[in-house]
């Protein structure tokens, strides 16, 4: 017995329920078939090599196949059998480890994954999804809205956490650190954790609303769970994790220790386009925002529908897919983030729906006369929005908004 190349090829073969799989776009490398990238694709992301191997008797079968071709879209099939259960970075070996590089092809897209029952189960999958907004704030018709201070980083501690209770009390539901800020000597965790949700306390008391802060663990592994543990005995809602730079095995690690707690996971995702920015190569922010459910985040940045200030890949269809069946496991709150401004809200809720956290950090902090004033503007704005009634009426009751909306009109930023 031996396997070859070519025998990951075959357009006759069905997909079981049990097979994982995934759909590629490929160019061919120069006088390569796509029938012959096609086979080498399912071959380095499975079992096989660049040369012919003899097996013997004490051997499994664990081959993918490409049973279809499409122009330069090929699906192919890939035993459950072939997956740890529950390792998200052996999976990634797999179906986007060294088929990323391979000379077969000049460019290759993961574009989609099809999840099996026998895949997906092996994953704990969100403790809360979407159901943050009624379980954490008590919420159930309108988005929720969070805030990073701005600048990103610099701000000393007292500093930082007064621009969240100013926001807070302004109307705004989550205190957010920008996806840079986590124990620095002008801003140490610990002091901030403190001094934040004292300050979170004294907004509960003084709005009569639920406050929560999305505290960044973002650090090795052994530290992100310490943080995990502070932020539960300080009383946090939520941990934030930059889920690409920490990695999969750090979030999944992660996501043990916080089900211990009952802490939701804020995911920030910078990075993404060091995967998904160049559409013919890389890994789509849709396959990233399936493997960020199965490891069990609970918010994820999805982006803004094209609104913001950042390059986006079709928000409104990830968003869908995060709120679809997935073998029972639960949903993921989409955060639009980026660029965002009051005047951008109809819009951006007419294309995800009002399921969402949306996210403002210069279109509160830049608003002229500062936070507190920038988040009356969104919060009104997102009243509005819900109540049926367009921004520019309530701007008429809401001076904040209306000076929200004269700087900054219904533009998107760059
Ligand atoms: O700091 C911000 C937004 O700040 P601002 O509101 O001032 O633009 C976030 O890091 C980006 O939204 C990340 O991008 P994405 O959400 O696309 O991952
Ligand atoms: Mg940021």
């Amino acid at each position: 017995m031996g396997i070859t190349y070519e025998d990951f090829l075959d357009l006759d073969y069905e997909p079981t329920d049990e097979d994982l799989v995934c759909t590629f776009r490929i160019d061919p490398a120069t006088g390569m078939s796509t029938e012959a990238a096609a086979s080498r694709v399912a071959s380095e992301s499975s079992n096989g090599t660049w040369a012919a191997l003899q097996t013997g008797a004490d051997f499994t079968d664990m081959g993918a196949t490409t049973f279809d071709i499409d122009g330069d879209l090929i699906r192919v099939a890939y035993p459950a059998g072939l997956f740890e259960p529950g390792n998200m970075p052996q999976v990634l070996s797999c179906i986007a480890g060294n088929i990323m590089g391979m000379k077969a092809v000049d460019t290759i897209r993961l574009l989609d994954c099809e999840w099996p029952e026998s895949v997906v189960s092996a994953y704990p999958g969100p403790l809360y999804g979407s159901s943050v907004r009624e379980e954490i704030f008590g919420v159930t018709d309108r988005p929720i809205t969070a805030t990073v201070p701005k600048p990103k980083v610099g701000l000393s501690t007292a500093a930082h956490a007064q621009v969240g209770y100013d926001a807070w009390v302004g109307g705004v539901d989550l205190l957010k650190d920008d996806e840079n800020l986590t124990d620095q000597a002008f801003n140490p965790f610990s002091d901030r954790l403190t001094e934040s949700l004292s300050l979170r306390d004294d907004a509960e008391d003084e709005t009569g609303e639920k406050k929560s802060y999305l505290i960044n663990v973002t650090a090795d592994t052994q530290t992100m769970l310490d943080r995990v543990d502070e932020v539960a005995a300080q009383g946090g809602e939520y941990v934030m994790v930059d889920i690409i730079t920490a990695g999969w095995a750090g979030l999944q690690t992660v996501r043990e220790r916080t089900e211990k707690h009952g802490l939701a996971i804020h995911a920030h995702r910078a990075m993404h386009a060091a995967f998904d920015r160049l559409p013919a190569h890389g890994v789509s922010m849709r396959v990233l925002a399936q493997v960020s459910r199965l490891c069990g985040v609970d918010q994820l940045h999805t982006g803004t529908a094209g609104l913001g200030k950042l390059a986006n890949e079709d928000t409104v269809g990830i968003n869908e897919w995060l709120a679809g069946d997935l073998h029972g496991a639960t949903d993921v709150l989409p955060v639009a983030s980026g660029g965002l401004h009051p005047g951008l809200l109809p819009d951006l809720l007419d294309a995800t729906g009002t399921n969402v956290c949306v996210q403002l950090g210069g279109g509160i902090h830049g608003h002229p006369d500062g936070t507190r004033a920038g988040a009356v503007a969104l919060r009104s704005a997102i009243d509005a929005y819900v109540e049926g009634r367009a921004i520019t009426e309530a701007a008429e009751e809401t001076p904040e908004l209306a000076v929200a909306l004269d700087k900054w009109g219904t533009e998107t930023p760059r």
